[in-house]
């Protein structure tokens, strides 16, 4: 499990070791991460390290400081270095002095940079707010080679990942000390994202991510004394005679997902079954049988036949899963949700999240996810490239989908019945939405390069559809089960 810490978690963990080390050893310690990432990228990119370029770029701050001591630090393994300083009268001295020393250049934003091999990003850091200014904007412009960003990419917001005009987009991201907010909610603009550790004593966090191994080792399959009840029974909601592919679809993944027992209720019995023979399935919702979690909603249609429906599932004592338009039903009668004692698992998309809310989620997505659970009582899953879950105490995990490749029609309902057959098993609706949406971003990243565990063997991709997310699913719950997956986040020491 990987925590992502706020810009004011990380200066409060910061404090006691900026009062107890030497001046500047702390900045020294992210320099030093800095500088052997950037080593390494040179290399990987021109073949070695000394004799190559690079540029710069400095802001008004401590991470214009960063950059700084990481160019002087490269400077003396015969890199050539140049310093653009967006705000000499205010850039910082020890970091500046060092770099003079050590040989780099000076130049100002409107000189001729020429073409460097890489470029340094340490416009700004946490204390950055908003987009880049328009001298900095107007200098990361014009440049062509790739950007290496110090602590996060400048113009992106620290806690949000919010993008409101210009920024960095990075080919990679070197975090000091900890994870933030935006590595996972603005990866787009991080690239690769490695983490520096450089003695933070971490306390709690808000915001988490599951590794692939902490997805395997939840997975729930078969025990010795499991029969096909005990490992939980899954009831299904979903399509109706205009859409009977969300019924396919939703049914399919829950199949898939784990080993138990898959009910279907609703009008696409006939589809349901030619997909899948094992699930049992009625018309009836009131002959539908006994389950443990109910997924209801996906193209089930807003009619008062589908209101009725949804009103009986919510009835039920156990925990649903409620998405598409058992969504749009619910906006107009929150209490059906707000009345519950099981626990409910809302799972708008942000068209509609507005339609529950009344308002978009905004920049601050994690903000409006946690408002959204507390003010319903219920657990919240907000689809987009970032994943964003909250349950109603202010818990939240992020699953960053490392592409956007689901985003396709249907993918949400194999995401829903994925979910709603964790909690059949009994995970908590917010831990199965987190475990399902991983298993759901991989089962995507896989399907687009055509399957195989070796997502970077350059096999090129393709574009999916549900239908292949869905048949990539198994695969994907098999490498997170194996506790490796592809996509997992290097750490450097
Ligand atoms: N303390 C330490 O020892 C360690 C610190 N560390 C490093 O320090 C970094 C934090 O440094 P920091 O707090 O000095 O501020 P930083 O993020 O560089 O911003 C500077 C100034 O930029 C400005 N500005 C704001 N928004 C802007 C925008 N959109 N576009 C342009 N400019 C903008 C604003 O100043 P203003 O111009 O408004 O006066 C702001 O005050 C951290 O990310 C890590 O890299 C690590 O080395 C670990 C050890
Ligand atoms: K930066």
């Amino acid at each position: 499990m990987r925590g992502y810490y706020t810009a004011d978690e990380v200066r409060a963990a910061e404090a006691p070791l900026l009062a107890s080390l030497p001046d500047g050893a702390l900045m020294r310690r992210a320099a030093h991460g800095l500088a052997t990432v950037v080593a390494a990228e040179l290399r990987a990119r021109t073949g070695g390290v000394a004799g190559r370029t690079i540029t710069v770029l400095v802001g008004s701050g401590d991470n214009g400081g960063d950059a700084l001591w990481a160019g002087a630090m490269l400077r003396k393994r015969g890199v050539a270095a140049t310093a653009v300083l967006l705000k000499p009268e205010k850039t910082h001295a020890a970091g500046l002095a060092a770099f003079t020393a050590a040989g780099g250049r000076v130049a100002a934003p409107s000189d001729d940079l020429g073409l460097p091999d890489l470029v340094i990003d340490g416009i700004v850091g946490i204390s950055g707010r908003g987009p880049l200014r328009p001298d900095a904007a107007a200098l990361v412009d014009r440049i062509e080679a790739p950007i290496v960003s110090a602590d996060l990419p400048s113009g992106v917001d620290p806690d949000t990942g919010a993008v409101d005009g210009p920024a960095v987009r990075a080919a990679v991201t070197v975090a000091f000390g900890a994870l933030k907010p935006v590595h996972a909610l603005g990866a787009a603009h991080c690239g690769r994202v490695e983490l520096v550790r450089i003695g933070l004593s971490l306390g709690d966090v808000g915001i988490t991510a599951l590794d692939a191994a902490d997805v395997g080792a939840a997975w729930p399959v078969p025990g010795a004394e499991d029969d096909k009840y005990s490992q939980g029974v899954v009831g299904v909601v979903a399509g109706s005679d205009g859409y009977p592919g969300a019924g396919v679809l939703c049914t399919g993944a829950a199949v898939t997902a784990t080993s138990g027992l898959v009910r279907y209720a609703g009008p696409c019995t006939g589809e349901v079954l030619a997909h899948a023979p094992e699930v049992i399935a009625t018309a009836e919702l009131a002959k539908a049988g006994r389950v443990q979690s109910w997924v209801v909603g996906p193209g089930m249609g807003t009619d008062d036949a589908a209101r009725r429906t949804l009103r009986t599932v919510l009835d039920a004592d156990v925990p649903a899963l409620v998405d598409a338009d058992g969504l749009t039903l619910l906006a107009e009668d929150p209490d059906l949700v707000r009345s519950r004692t099981a626990a409910t698992l809302l799972t708008p998309h942000a068209g509609e999240f507005a339609r529950l809310t009344g308002k978009d989620p905004g920049p601050d997505r994690v903000a409006s996810v946690r408002a959204l659970a507390a003010d319903w009582n219920a657990h919240v899953l907000l689809k987009g490239r970032a994943t964003v879950i909250a349950e109603p105490g202010g818990r939240v995990f992020v699953n960053e989908a490392g592409g956007s490749w689901s985003a396709t029609a249907g993918a949400g309902d194999v995401l829903a019945g994925i979910i709603g057959a964790l909690m059949a098993a009994g995970l908590t609706p917010d831990r199965a939405a987190a475990v399902g949406a991983r298993a759901h971003s991989l089962a995507a990243n896989l399907a687009a390069r055509g399957g195989g565990a070796d997502l970077s063997a350059g096999r090129g991709t393709a574009p999916i559809s549900a239908g292949t997310l869905l048949a990539h699913l198994r695969e994907s719950i098999r490498v997170l089960r194996a506790g490796v997956s592809p996509e997992e986040m290097p750490a450097t020491s």
